[in-house]
C-alpha cells in the first residue's frame, strides 16, 4: 500500500449517509470512525468500538467488528466509483477488541479478477494486530438497486 502523505477526506468517506447502521449519525449503534486516504489506493484510520457495542462484557462483538470490517472495505471500493455489493465477508480475530480501544485501520485491494475484488482490512490495537478481515466485493450495474425499486438515494452513493 502506498505511504505517500496522507490526503484527509474523511467527510467524503464516512459517514457516507446519515442512517448508515455503522457510521451515520442517526444510527444509535454509530462507530467512531475516521478514515483517510493515503495514496491512489487504499485507506487508514481510527475506530473505536464502545458499550453499545459489546457482546462478552468489555469486549467488542464479534459481530459489530465484522460490520466494521464491511464498512472499511467497501469505503475503499467506494472512493474508486465502484458500484458494488458484498458477496462474501470473513473475519479473524486474533485478539479481543476491547470497548473503548481506539484501533488503527488500513483497507488496500489484495485482487481482481473480472467483477470480483478482494479488499483486506486490518485492524490493530496498542500491543499489535486483533482483525483480519477479507471482503469479496462483486461489481453490479445499477439496475441491481433500480430492480428492487432502489433510485437516485442509493445510486448516487456510488463514486463518492
Ligand atoms: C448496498 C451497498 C450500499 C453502498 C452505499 C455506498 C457507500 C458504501 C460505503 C461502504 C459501506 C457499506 C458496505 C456494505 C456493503 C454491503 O453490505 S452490500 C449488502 C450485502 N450484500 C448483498 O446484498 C449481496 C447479495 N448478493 C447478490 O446480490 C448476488 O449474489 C451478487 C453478489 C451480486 C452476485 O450475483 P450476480 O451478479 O448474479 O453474479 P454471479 O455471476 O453469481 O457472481 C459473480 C462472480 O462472483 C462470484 N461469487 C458470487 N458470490 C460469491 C460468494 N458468496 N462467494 C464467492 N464467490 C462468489 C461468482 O462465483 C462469480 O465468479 P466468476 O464466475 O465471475 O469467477
Amino acid at each position: 500500500m502506498s505511504t505517500s502523505p496522507e490526503t484527509t477526506i474523511a467527510g467524503a468517506l464516512t459517514p457516507h449517509h446519515d442512517r448508515c447502521f455503522v457510521c451515520g449519525p442517526c444510527s444509535p449503534a454509530q462507530v467512531e470512525l475516521d478514515l483517510r486516504c493515503p495514496g491512489e489506493e487504499g485507506i487508514v484510520g481510527d475506530v473505536v468500538l464502545d458499550a453499545r457495542h459489546q457482546g462478552v462484557p468489555g469486549i467488542a462483538h464479534g459481530g459489530a467488528i465484522a460490520a466494521v470490517v464491511d464498512e472499511i472495505a467497501g469505503s475503499v471500493l467506494t472512493r474508486l466509483g465502484v458500484r458494488f455489493v458484498t458477496a462474501s465477508l470473513t473475519t479473524t480475530y486474533h485478539a479481543p477488541v476491547m470497548t473503548g480501544e481506539r484501533l488503527t485501520c488500513s483497507a488496500w485491494i489484495e485482487s481482481t479478477v473480472g467483477r470480483k475484488r478482494t479488499v483486506v482490512v486490518e485492524l490493530a490495537g496498542a500491543a499489535g494486530r486483533v482483525v483480519t478481515g477479507r471482503a469479496l466485493c462483486v461489481d453490479v450495474p445499477e439496475e441491481h438497486f433500480t430492480r428492487l425499486g432502489l433510485g437516485s438515494e442509493v445510486t448516487d452513493l456510488f463514486g463518492r
